[in-house]
């Protein structure tokens, strides 16, 4: 039987937790002996997408570029982590039809509370005008209209927040038995 994977795209503003549930997911994932791979928006931002930067062409560029890689993982088995902003619901929509298997997860904050978290500096430095076209500051986020999971990280858990991507997998897993594990 031809095994197929998964990917779990995470999307929300900066500081919303999309790397800390996504990171937690991994680890679920891995104890339970399933192909994961990770493509964090930072880090592939070092090297598949290096050069790019934050204009709504380049956003959709960055997306395009770590969708196509996830469609590759995807059709072999692997469970596929995609941590990225992808602001643009056109292209988030258009990566879902390519891959196929998609599962979007919204990590929802309120922009108060990212900004209030501001885990790298960066929202302090966006209000100086240090860094322009800041996600939620001077550039847009359009939320996802119908996410198959949405996590309210302000108002659950992180341990909440995971057991509801966790719960929603296992529903495709069940329904599809198609996802492999690591024999
Ligand atoms: N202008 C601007 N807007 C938003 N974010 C910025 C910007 N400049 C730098 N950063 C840092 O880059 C990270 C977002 O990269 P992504 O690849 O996820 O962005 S996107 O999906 O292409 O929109 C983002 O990481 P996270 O905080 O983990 O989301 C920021 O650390
Ligand atoms: N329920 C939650 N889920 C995820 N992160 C949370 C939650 N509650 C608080 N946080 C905190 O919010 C911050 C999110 O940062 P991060 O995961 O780097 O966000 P992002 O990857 O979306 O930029 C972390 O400091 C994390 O500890």
């Amino acid at each position: 039987m031809k095994h197929q994977g998964m990917t779990l795209w995470f999307t929300g503003l900066s500081g919303a937790g999309k790397t800390t549930i996504s990171k937690a997911v991994e680890e679920k994932l891995r104890e339970q002996g399933y192909k994961v791979e990770v493509l964090d928006g930072d880090v592939v931002r070092e090297n598949l997408t290096k050069g790019l930067g934050f204009s709504k062409a380049d956003r959709d560029e960055n997306i395009r570029r770590i969708g196509f890689v996830a469609q590759l993982l995807t059709r072999n088995g692997v469970i596929v982590i995609v941590s990225a902003i992808s602001p643009y619901r056109a292209i988030r929509d258009e990566v879902r039809g390519k891959i196929g298997n998609f599962m979007e997860i919204f990590v929802n904050a309120p922009l108060a509370v990212c900004e209030e978290r501001d885990v790298k500096g960066l929202y302090k430095k966006a209000r100086a005008g240090e860094i322009k076209s800041f996600t939620g500051i001077d550039d847009p986020y359009e939320p996802p209209i119908n996410p198959e999971v949405e996590c309210r990280t302000n108002q659950e858990t992180l341990a909440e927040s995971v057991e509801k991507v966790m719960a929603k997998l296992n529903e495709y897993v069940h329904v599809n038995n198609s996802v492999s594990k690591v024999a």
